[in-house]
């Protein structure tokens, strides 16, 4: 007797481009999804496009470091780190081919990128904009990841800060974008739940409320605005992330999967015939 079988693949090719601030946690986070999707047996591969990472525990498929390392432009060109970043940034969109033939082995596949910590790169530099637009010129859905790390939720003033670069990040890149607070196990162990609810999906009284304690009267009328004009980008929304949680890592990835609509091109691939009775 035979049984078939259709085997589900997804179509299309998908990028979550992981940012944010310096130490925010971006390596961290993309060791957890490579080890979440290694759980759910989902084949994902890591890109890196740090050029001064030293250590990753899964090994990345793509690796800017093999085209420039920030190691070799600081000896050889005598920059400092951060204009020696910027240059690598900058050498690899002057040599974006590298990256397309890297590319063109992960057809249908889904990319983690792991992304360097300067925080320019994201707001005001148009370097990460460029290889985002290329990206999708190569018909790669891309997925912003923005990571801030949960310390900035503890002080309604940091928050702002946080916010505020997050929305440029948003505004710069201009591609489907999820915000998510990292390190909630630290945070956890210090605060309640239910004080922290107000960050993760912002009120903006209430945020008035707690930063105009704690500054001078002639700052309460900026902080009312920007309270609302976070209010405003209704985008501008957290999702906390405990990486000790199963559950927690597994709703980032829904949310990252939702921005980019992943899962909806979901097609069958041709049918498999199974012989039951050599089976049995
Ligand atoms: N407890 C805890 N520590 C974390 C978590 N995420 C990151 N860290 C720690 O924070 C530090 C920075 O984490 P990374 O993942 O390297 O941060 P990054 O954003 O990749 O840093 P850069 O690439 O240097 O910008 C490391 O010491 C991590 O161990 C977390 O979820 N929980
Ligand atoms: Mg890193």
């Amino acid at each position: 007797m035979e049984a078939i079988t259709w085997v589900l693949v997804h179509r299309g090719k998908h990028v979550q481009l992981v940012m944010g601030p310096a130490g925010s946690g971006k390596s961290t986070y993309c060791r957890t999804m490579m080890a979440h999707c290694e759980n759910i047996k989902r084949k994902v591969h890591l890109v890196n496009l740090d050029p001064a990472a030293e250590y990753f525990e899964y090994e990345p498929s793509i690796d800017i470091r093999d085209l420039i390392t920030l190691e070799d432009v600081m000896e050889e060109l005598d920059f400092g780190p951060n204009g020696g970043l910027i240059y690598c940034m900058e050498f690899l969109l002057n040599n974006i081919d590298w990256l397309e033939e890297e590319l063109g082995d992960y057809d249908d596949d889904y990319l983690i990128f792991d992304c360097p910590g300067q925080i320019e790169l994201y707001t005001h530099f148009p370097i990460m904009r460029d290889i985002c637009g290329t990206l999708q010129k190569w018909n790669f859905a891309v997925c912003g990841v923005y990571i801030l790390d949960s310390q900035f939720v503890e002080d309604t003033s940091k928050y702002f800060a946080g916010v505020m670069t997050a929305t440029a990040a948003m505004i710069n890149l201009e591609i489907p974008h999820i915000n998510v607070l990292s390190k909630m196990d630290l945070l956890l162990k210090k605060a309640k739940q239910e004080d922290l609810a107000q960050y993760f999906d912002p009120d903006p009284l209430l945020l008035t409320e707690d930063v105009n304690r704690k500054t001078r009267p002639k700052f309460h009328s900026l902080n009312r605005a920007v309270a609302h004009l976070i209010d405003d980008y209704s985008m501008v929304s957290f999702i906390p992330l405990d990486v000790t949680d199963e559950d927690s890592i597994d709703y980032v990835m829904s949310s990252a999967d939702n921005a980019i609509q992943y899962g909806e091109d979901v097609e069958p691939k041709e049918p498999q015939e199974f012989d039951v009775e050599a089976t049995e």
